[in-house]
């Protein structure tokens, strides 16, 4: 199996004067190249945590995250995020804000223009290339920062709930399109969500955490039939509703198991 991506036991911890918790605890993860994870669970079982840990914005306390074979110390090109809210510049036109990243990382060429006008043309913004984002509505903000994301050529794609603010005929377009641009690339996506029918409708795998501390619950493969179509299909088959309600038992459980609090403090007075 090619993986692209591994959390090998990994744990963090997060201190803050003299009250550290444990935020995520002995987590193992592993992403095939080219393949869709999304993770589900209760408010603070640690997903954003784990995300951080895997842009390599945020060291594990313990274990290793591994990209591409590489142990990851920092944030690396290879790897995108896509947030719930698309921070484009006000100032600067959609074109210009698709190539923010490829500016920040001196790679602002006429090849690499030309990738992100073909990127642009192909998500449906090939006529505003010259607008400002206050021109735009919020999907195609959204479009425009996943442009940004893909004009770098990241092998993975990190997605913090980026539908999560848009209403549901928008986000139901945009998860269509996201998956199918993600899968047409090869591309490999993480996905904090939520929305269990968007998980199950966009993913290969879902893995459901328990909290307190944040950790392994259990885990999800989507079957082939829903797994190759579109995510507006997959929702209307009838075998996906099963597959729905197994996940929210599962997502349930887990919430149980985990306990009412977030996190869990952990003692560290000096002794
Ligand atoms: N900077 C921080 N300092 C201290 N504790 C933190 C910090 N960030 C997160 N935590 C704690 O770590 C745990 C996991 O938080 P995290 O935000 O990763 O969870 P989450 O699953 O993304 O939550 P939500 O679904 O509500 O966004 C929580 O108990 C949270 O309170």
């Amino acid at each position: 199996m090619d993986n692209v991506l591994e959390l090998r036991n990994v744990s963090q911890v997060y201190v803050n004067d003299s009250r550290a918790t444990l935020a995520v605890e002995d987590l193992s993860l592993t992403v095939e190249r080219g393949s869709f994870l999304s993770l589900v669970g209760p408010s603070g079982c640690g997903k954003t945590t784990i995300l951080s840990m895997l842009a390599g914005l945020l060291k594990p306390t313990k274990g290793e995250v591994v990209v591409g074979g590489e142990i990851i110390q920092g944030p690396s090109a290879r790897i995108g995020y896509m947030l719930q809210h698309d921070y484009l510049f006000p100032w600067r036109t959609i074109l210009d804000n698709a190539l923010l990243g490829l500016e920040l990382g001196g790679r602002r060429t006429e090849q690499g223009i030309d990738y992100t006008r073909s990127l642009l043309h192909e998500l449906g913004l090939g006529g505003f290339e010259k607008r400002m984002p206050h021109e735009l509505s919020g999907g195609m903000r959204q479009r425009a920062a996943l442009v940004r994301t893909l004009a770098t050529e990241p092998d993975v794609l990190l997605l913090d709930e980026p539908f999560s603010a848009l209403d549901m005929g928008i986000k139901l377009q945009l998860e269509d399109l996201v998956q199918s641009t993600l899968r047409s690339k090869g591309k490999t996506a993480v996905l904090v969500t939520h929305d269990l029918a968007e998980a199950a409708a966009m993913s290969d795998q879902v893995v459901v955490l328990a909290r307190n501390p944040g950790r392994y619950y259990g885990s999800f493969l989507i079957p082939p039939s829903i797994r190759d179509a579109l995510p507006t299909e997959a929702r209307r088959m009838r075998e996906f509703q099963s597959i729905f309600d197994s996940l929210w038992r599962s997502l349930e459980e887990s919430g149980e198991k985990g306990g009412a609090s977030h996190g869990q403090e952990l003692d560290s007075r000096p002794s």
